[in-house]
């Protein structure tokens, strides 16, 4: 697999412009094969191999929110990165998630071809199925840079994107709670 993307990438680079035997470039090809082999490692992943079986009972009913957990993942427009960070708050229901585990699921949907707001959904989903909480909510807020290096070229516009479910969704006071505690 490695080798065919490798063989399509020599393509590219050829298709572009430029000569793929010259010294520089000789493994560029198989580089970037791998490289984009790990950003997209998340296909080959499951939530239950990355949850490992780490919930724990718990009597804690207090909203938890893990923040400012780094994010890296790619347009699936232009195949091009954004950047940024991602919130994760829930509200326990008897049993809570492994700290490392919030990070472990944003990678898992991080690395595949996104856009933001299916990024934000999947991960608010997964935390729900995972913890089955009473209610979870998730901010992104990322660069892209599709727009930044081509196309409009605004470089200081960022985006927000939002899933709120359960009590999070129905509950005004726990939605401003939220939301002032990661702004
Ligand atoms: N909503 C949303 N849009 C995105 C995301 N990533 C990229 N896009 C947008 O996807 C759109 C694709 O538009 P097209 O007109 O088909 O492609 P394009 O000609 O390359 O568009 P420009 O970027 O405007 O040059 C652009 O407006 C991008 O800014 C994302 O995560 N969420
Ligand atoms: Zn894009």
């Amino acid at each position: 697999m490695t080798d065919e993307i490798a063989y399509h990438y020599r393509q590219i680079i050829q298709l572009l412009g430029e000569t793929p035997e010259r010294e520089g470039l000789q493994d560029t090809p198989l580089r970037a094969a791998k490289a984009m082999q790990f950003l997209n490692a998340g296909y080959q992943q499951s939530l239950d191999d990355i949850v490992n079986n780490a919930v724990f009972e718990s009597q804690t009913d207090e909203m938890v929110l893990v923040k400012d957990i780094e994010l890296y993942s790619m347009c699936e427009h232009h195949l091009l990165p954004f950047i940024g960070k991602c919130h994760i708050a829930y509200l326990p229901n008897g049993k809570v998630l492994g700290l490392s585990k919030f990070a472990r699921i944003v990678d898992m949907f991080a690395r595949r071809m996104q856009i933001q707001e299916n990024l934000t959904r999947e991960i608010a989903e997964a935390v729900q199925d995972v913890t089955q909480a009473r209610g979870v909510a998730v901010v992104i807020e990322a660069r892209h840079l599709c727009m930044m290096m081509r196309g409009v070229e605004k470089q200081n516009s960022s985006m927000s994107s939002s899933v709120m479910l359960g009590d999070f969704r129905s509950n005004q006071a726990t939605r401003q709670e939220f939301l002032m505690l990661v702004s």
